[in-house]
C-alpha cells in the first residue's frame, strides 16, 4: 500500500507548446531582421534622418518586448490538488484556520447587494466553519453596506445549511437563483426549501433596495448610530462584530466582522493596499489564521471546495513550504458578446499567469488569493522553518508593527505558529483593542506599507506587495480547478475599461521606477532572472503605449509625406 504521508498533495502540470514555440521564434528572427536591415542601411547610406531613428527606437522596443514575452511564455505549468489526500491526512479539526477578507469601498458603485453576495458565498465554504472568519472593509464608511450584512447574516442562517445540504455548487443567491436548476435532487422537500430561499432572498433583496432608494428617511438608532454624521473621508473607526460562532461548531456560521477603518483628511487612507493593513490587523488580534484568503467585493465563490485547493498547495510538506501565496484566476460571468475590450482577459490567463505559474509563479493579482500571513509579514521562506525566535525583540516588533501591545503578541504567536493570538476571548471582546489598531494615525513610524504586508506608493498595490514576497525568496502558485474558483464581474463599457487600464498602466509604470522595481528585486533580492523579466513585461505594460503610438504616427507620416521607412520591395522583369 502507497505511504499516505509520502503522497504529494499537489503536482505541477507543464504544458507543452512546442509549436508555438516555433511561431515566437520564428517572429523573434523576423524582428531580428528587420532591426539588421536598419543598421546595414544607415551604415551603407549614412543616411539618419528623424523618422529613422524613431522607427529604430519603436522595433527595438518591440525586439526587446517580444524577448521578454517569449521568455515569459516558455514553460507554462498549472497545478492539479488533490484535496482527498488532505482530508485524509488531516483531520477536520487539524485543518488550518482561514481570515476571509472583503474590501468594498463605494455603495453606488459597488452596490451593498453585490457585497453581501460575495459575504454570503463565503460563509457558504465547504470548510468547518469554526475554522473561518469573514471581514469585511468598508471604504465608503456606508450604513447600507452594514445593514446589508445585518440583514444577509440573518438570511445566511438559513441558506448556509441549505447550501451544504444540498451540496449547491454557486452559493451567491443571486447567482444561484439566476440560473436554470439543475439540480440531480427532484425531491418535494428540495422544491419546498428552494422555493423557501428564493423567497427569503427576493425579501432581502427588496429590503436593501428599498433602504436604499429612500436614503434620507433611514432611522440611525441602536446599532447604526455609529454611523450618524460621518462622511466618506472623515469618519473614526468602526468595527462591528456581525456574527460570532460562541461555541466554535464546525457547523455553524463563521465569525462575521464589520470594519471601516478611520479616515480623516490630513491622512493618506492608501486605497485598498491600506484597507488590507487594517484587515490584516483587526484579523491578527481577533483569529490570526495562518492564512488569509482576499477578494474584491464582486468576486463570488464559485468552487465551495476552494480552501481545500488551495491548502493543498500551501500545507503540502515537500513543495509546498516556500510558498507565500496562491493565486486563483479571475473570471467573470457578466462578459459582453466577443469581448471587443479584452476584459476577460483570456490571453493574458492563458500566457502570462501560467507562463509565469512555470517560473517563480505568479504575480499577485489583488484578489482570489490566499496569502501566508507570516509570508505578508515579512518573514523569508528559512525563517519560517528555522524560526525567527531571539533574533527579533518585542521592541523591535513594536517599532515594525506598531504599539498595540495585544497585536504584537499575536504577530509572535503568528511567528511561532500557535495560532489564535488570545485563546478563548471572542472577537466582541476585543472590539476596543480592534478600533486602535483600526486608527490611522497606528502606522505612523512603523513598516506597514513601506517594508512588509500591502505595499504604498502605487494605485497597482499588488504587484509590488507580491514581488516584495518573492523578493525573499518565496514562490507563488496558480491554482486552477475545476469548477472555476472564482466568478467576478468585468467592466461592460469602453469607457470603464479605459478608466481600470489607465490606472492599472499607470500603476504598474511606478512600479517599475519605484524601489521595488523588478529590476532591484531581481538585482539584490532572490528573484530569478526569468521571473524578473517577466516582471518586467508587466511593469512596461503602460510604456508599450508610447512607442506603439509614435510607430502608428509614423506610418501615417509617411503616407502624407510620401516618403518610406520600410525596405522597398524590387520587381524584375
Ligand atoms: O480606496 C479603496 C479603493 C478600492 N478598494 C477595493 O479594492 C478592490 C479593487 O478595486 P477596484 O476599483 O474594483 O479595482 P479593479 O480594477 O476592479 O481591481 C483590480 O485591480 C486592483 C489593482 O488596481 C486590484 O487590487 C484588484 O484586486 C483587481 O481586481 C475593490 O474591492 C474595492 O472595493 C478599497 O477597499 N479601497
Ligand atoms: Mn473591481
Amino acid at each position: 500500500m502507497v505511504n499516505q504521508e509520502n503522497l504529494l498533495l499537489y503536482e505541477k502540470i507543464w504544458i507543452k507548446r512546442t509549436l508555438q514555440r516555433a511561431i515566437d521564434l520564428l517572429i523573434l528572427l523576423l524582428l531580428f531582421s528587420l532591426l539588421c536591415y536598419r543598421i546595414f542601411f544607415i551604415i551603407s547610406n549614412k543616411t539618419f534622418t528623424i523618422p529613422w531613428f524613431l522607427a529604430f527606437s519603436c522595433e527595438s522596443w518591440f525586439t526587446y518586448t517580444w524577448i521578454i514575452l517569449l521568455n515569459t511564455k516558455w514553460s507554462p505549468a498549472v497545478t492539479k490538488t488533490y484535496p482527498n489526500r488532505l482530508l485524509q491526512r488531516l483531520p477536520e479539526n487539524e485543518l488550518p484556520c482561514v481570515d476571509l477578507f472583503v474590501t468594498t469601498a463605494d455603495p453606488v458603485l459597488e452596490p451593498p447587494i453585490i457585497t453581501l453576495n460575495t459575504v454570503l458565498s463565503l460563509l457558504a465554504l465547504d470548510y468547518p466553519a469554526n475554522k473561518l472568519a469573514c471581514y469585511v472593509s468598508d471604504d465608503g464608511c456606508s450604513v447600507f453596506t452594514f445593514y446589508g450584512l445585518l440583514e444577509a447574516s440573518k438570511f445566511a442562517k438559513f441558506w448556509v445549511p441549505f447550501c451544504k445540504k444540498y451540496n449547491i455548487q454557486v452559493r451567491a443567491p443571486f447567482r444561484y437563483f439566476s440560473q436554470v436548476t439543475n439540480s440531480d435532487d427532484d425531491s418535494a422537500e428540495f422544491k419546498q426549501e428552494w422555493l423557501k430561499m428564493k423567497d427569503m432572498y427576493d425579501n432581502l433583496s427588496h429590503k436593501i433596495e428599498d433602504v436604499t432608494r429612500n436614503s434620507t428617511s433611514f432611522q440611525f438608532e441602536g446599532e447604526y448610530a455609529v454611523f450618524l454624521n460621518t462622511e466618506k473621508r472623515n469618519h473614526p473607526s468602526i468595527v462591528k462584530v456581525i456574527l460570532e460562532n460562541y461555541d466554535s461548531l464546525s457547523d455553524g456560521l463563521p465569525h462575521l466582522i464589520y470594519i471601516s477603518r478611520e479616515k480623516r483628511p490630513k491622512y493618506e487612507h492608501n486605497y485598498k493596499a491600506g484597507a488590507m493593513n487594517v484587515l490584516t490587523r483587526v484579523s491578527g488580534l481577533m483569529t490570526n489564521a495562518p492564512f488569509m484568503l482576499n477578494v474584491d467585493c464582486d468576486m463570488v465563490v464559485n468552487n465551495p471546495k476552494i480552501i481545500q485547493h488551495a491548502m493543498c498547495i500551501l500545507m503540502d510538506s515537500k513543495n509546498g513550504k516556500d510558498v507565500a501565496f496562491v493565486q486563483c484566476f479571475q473570471q467573470f460571468y457578466d462578459g459582453i458578446k466577443d469581448d471587443p475590450f479584452g476584459n476577460q482577459w483570456v490571453a493574458s490567463f492563458e500566457y502570462i499567469i501560467k507562463g509565469m505559474g512555470g517560473l517563480q509563479g505568479p504575480f499577485y493579482g489583488g484578489t482570489n488569493t490566499f496569502h501566508r500571513r507570516n509570508a505578508i509579514y515579512g518573514l523569508y521562506p528559512d525563517e519560517i522553518q528555522y524560526g525567527r525566535k531571539g533574533k527579533i525583540t518585542e521592541k523591535m516588533l513594536i517599532q515594525q508593527f506598531g504599539s498595540s501591545k495585544e497585536f504584537v503578541k499575536s504577530v509572535t504567536h503568528a511567528f511561532e505558529g500557535s495560532g489564535n493570538s488570545i485563546d478563548g476571548i471572542s472577537p466582541s471582546n476585543l472590539l476596543d483593542k480592534a478600533i486602535q489598531v483600526s486608527d490611522c494615525g497606528y502606522e505612523y513610524g512603523t513598516s506597514w506599507g513601506k517594508q512588509m504586508c500591502w505595499l504604498y506608493g502605487s494605485i497597482s498595490e499588488d504587484v509590488p506587495t507580491g514581488l516584495n514576497m518573492q523578493r525573499k525568496g518565496w514562490r507563488s502558485e496558480c491554482c486552477t480547478p475545476e469548477p472555476t474558483a472564482f466568478m467576478g464581474c468585468a467592466p461592460g463599457g469602453l469607457l470603464t475599461t479605459m478608466i481600470q487600464q489607465k490606472r492599472w498602466s499607470s500603476g504598474l509604470t511606478v512600479v517599475f521606477f519605484s524601489k521595488h522595481s523588478p529590476v532591484m528585486c531581481t538585482l539584490f533580492g532572490k528573484i530569478q532572472f526569468r521571473a524578473g523579466l517577466s516582471y518586467c513585461w508587466l511593469t512596461n505594460w503602460g510604456l508599450r503605449s508610447v512607442f506603439e503610438v509614435s510607430y502608428a504616427a509614423l506610418v501615417a507620416y509617411c503616407i502624407i509625406t510620401n516618403t518610406s521607412i520600410f525596405p522597398k520591395v524590387r520587381f524584375s522583369h
